[in-house]
């Protein structure tokens, strides 16, 4: 399998199953996606996800993990037969389904019914082989805008989710030192710098332990770094254009 990101906005994601797994999908798709969960019974876990409300845009801003931000979930008490699926599929027309019930027999006919209207599915209850469209849901770190994806081939998700803690730690400020990137990168675009003279700063800055503590330690540290990389571009005199004071 191939990890992508894909994006979920404006887009309704169908979960199947109100348990902790259930809850724990529409959690993950709810940041961005309108989530229709159905099932004849729902754990506690929803009371939370349905109260929170839809996300505010500031949510995004700043190092958050999956936890964080969370949208409207709707639930639907229902409790489908196989044969019920398309039906469901039909009406809400999502852009993925999750299988989360604790009938295997369900699960299959949900990626049955996915698979034939080319719909995106996530099945919960199985690891290793899969059928084409499916897919499986890795564990998340988010320091938006860097997002790191951890999978096991399905082999341990207890180590995706002990990786992912572990991650946690090392790529907080991750997002901090991508926000500066992108500035220095267009920086050196509006200066007309060569590709490779800002593949050169930016592979430097993005690298530098010194940047990544200076950044860690504060916002106001940003607009000096800025200046200090741009300054020694200036020092080594490498041709680019724009103002030279
Ligand atoms: C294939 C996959 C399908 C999918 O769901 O997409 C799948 C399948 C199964 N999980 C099972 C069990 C557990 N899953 C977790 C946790 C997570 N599971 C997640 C993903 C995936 N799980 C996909 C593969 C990802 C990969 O390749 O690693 C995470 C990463 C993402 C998420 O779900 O949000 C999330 C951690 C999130 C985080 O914390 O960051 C824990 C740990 C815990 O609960 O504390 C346990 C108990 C310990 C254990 O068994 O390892 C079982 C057996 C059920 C049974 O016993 O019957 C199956 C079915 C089977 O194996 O047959
Ligand atoms: N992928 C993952 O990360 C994990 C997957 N699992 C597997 O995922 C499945 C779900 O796990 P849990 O949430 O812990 O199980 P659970 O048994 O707590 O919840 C199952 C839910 O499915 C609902 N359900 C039953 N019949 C239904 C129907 N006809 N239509 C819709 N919903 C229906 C139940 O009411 C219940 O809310 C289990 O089969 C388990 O083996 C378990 C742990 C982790």
């Amino acid at each position: 399998m191939i990890p992508l990101l894909h994006d979920f906005s404006n887009a309704t994601v169908l979960v199947f199953g109100g348990g902790p797994v259930g809850a724990r999908k529409a959690r993950r798709f709810s940041r961005e996606a309108d989530v229709v969960v159905v099932s004849p019974a729902f754990v506690a876990d929803f009371d939370d996800l349905e109260s929170a409300g839809p996300r505010s845009d500031g949510d995004d801003c700043h190092g958050s993990t999956d936890a964080d931000a969370i949208g409207t979930v709707h639930r639907v008490r229902a409790a489908p037969d196989p044969d019920d699926i398309d039906g469901w599929l039909k009406r809400t027309d999502p852009a993925l389904v999750v299988a989360a019930t604790d009938d295997g027999q369900l699960n299959e006919a949900i990626v049955e019914a996915a698979r034939d209207r080319d719909v995106l599915v996530n099945r919960a209850d199985r690891s290793g082989g899969r059928d084409p469209g499916s897919v499986v849901v890795p564990a998340t770190i988010r320091d938006d805008p860097v997002v790191v994806a951890v999978a096991t081939g399905g082999t341990a998700p207890a180590l995706s989710k002990h990786l992912r803690q572990e991650l946690e730690e090392s790529i907080d400020g991750a997002g901090e030192v991508a926000r500066l990137c992108d500035t220095l990168r267009t920086e050196l675009r509006s200066r007309n710098a060569s590709p490779a003279q800002r593949r050169e700063v930016v592979s430097r800055v993005a690298s530098s332990s010194e940047v990544w503590t200076t950044l860690r330690s504060g916002d106001s540290n940003r607009q000096q770094v800025i200046e200090d990389v741009l300054g020694q571009g200036k020092e080594r005199d490498d041709g680019m254009g724009g103002d030279r004071q």
